[in-house]
């Protein structure tokens, strides 16, 4: 089932088209990530989700209902850095984010401490953490109220590798326990490790959606080499249904179909050639590698 879809979005800023005609959907239980590089459109298509700007054309659904004041309470969100006071504990912070959002019960506040790990120091003041804690507030803060739906907006933006490793688990854990997670990043790396799904957009185009398997998966690279490089490449390019040859140093790099690259079968070919293999792997795509290559950046 489909948490959210989305149908043809459009939008614009006077001359600049933001999205265009973006259609996707998102499954229950995945860990979404919207990819693309800086002004692609990410903010504003999470805005429109959110109810914070208003598409041009096009349509959106939440749990299969248009968007409305009860289907939003259902949905937890960090766009952009919250209103914490410096000068406050993480619980008065909380108490203060509750009273303003009629989000959850008072007993809830220890509750998300706990799953953004703060308990240790749910009293000290805001002003004391580090980045990292800080944004863990604000993940903690759009949790009060229990939403099954979580949008965050480039969640590990300024973070050190401790905290992008810490905000990483967070979020496998919140998918762990059935929410589905809505992320936009520039963090490629990031997404590979924590996404399930990923949309990739492009000046406000989308250019690709699906699992981050699938979008990976429509290429097997066997990467081969040899101490005879000149010999194994005049031998390689006879063999049978490779789609296109590449060449770094000594690896030889043969790309096929999904599915189609046999490891054996081009062994067999080499030592026939009389070429003997000291490497010979199936690689995939990389996510950065697929984004570099679809957007050409
Ligand atoms: N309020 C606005 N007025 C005019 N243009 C805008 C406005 N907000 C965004 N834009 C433009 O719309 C495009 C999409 O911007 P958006 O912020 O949605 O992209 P993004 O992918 O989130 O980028 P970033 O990663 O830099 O945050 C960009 O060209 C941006 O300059």
């Amino acid at each position: 089932m489909s948490v959210l879809s989305l149908q043809a979005i459009s939008k614009s800023y006077g001359p600049i088209k933001a999205l265009n005609e973006v259609s996707f959907n998102v499954p229950q239980g995945s860990v979404f990530g919207i990819l693309g590089p800086n002004g692609s459109g990410k903010t504003t298509l999470l805005s429109i989700i959110l109810d914070i700007l208003r598409q041009d054309a096009g349509s959106f659904s939440w749990f299969g209902q248009p968007g409305s004041p009860e289907t939003r309470k259902q949905i937890g969100a960090l766009l952009e850095t919250p209103n914490l006071y410096h000068y406050l504990s993480a619980v008065d912070n909380l108490q203060i984010t509750q009273a303003i959002s009629g989000r959850g019960v008072p007993a809830d506040i220890d509750k998300v401490i706990d799953i953004v790990g703060l308990t240790a120091r749910k009293k000290s003041k805001f002003s004391t953490y580090s980045l990292g804690m800080k944004q863990r507030l604000a993940i903690g803060a759009a949790l009060l109220g229990s939403p099954q739906v979580l949008v965050f907006d480039e969640p590990t933006n300024g973070l050190d590798p401790v905290g992008i490793a810490e905000i990483r688990e967070l979020i496998k854990n919140l998918a762990k326990q059935g929410k589905t997670i809505i992320m936009a990043s520039h963090l490629l790396d990031e997404v590979e490790k924590v996404c399930t799904h990923v949309a990739i957009l492009k000046k406000g185009t989308l250019l690709t959606a699906g699992q981050v398997d699938e979008v990976l998966a429509n290429e097997d690279i066997a990467e081969v080499s040899s101490s005879q490089p000149d010999q194994l490449r005049a031998a390689l390019e006879h063999f049978p249904g490779y789609t296109s040859i590449k060449q770094d140093g000594k690896n030889i790099q043969l790309y096929f179909p999904v599915g189609t690259a046999k490891l054996e079968d081009i062994n067999r070919f080499c030592f026939e050639k009389g070429v003997a293999l000291n490497l010979l792997v199936l690689k995939k795509k990389s996510l950065e590698a697929k984004f570099f290559e679809l957007t050409n950046e």
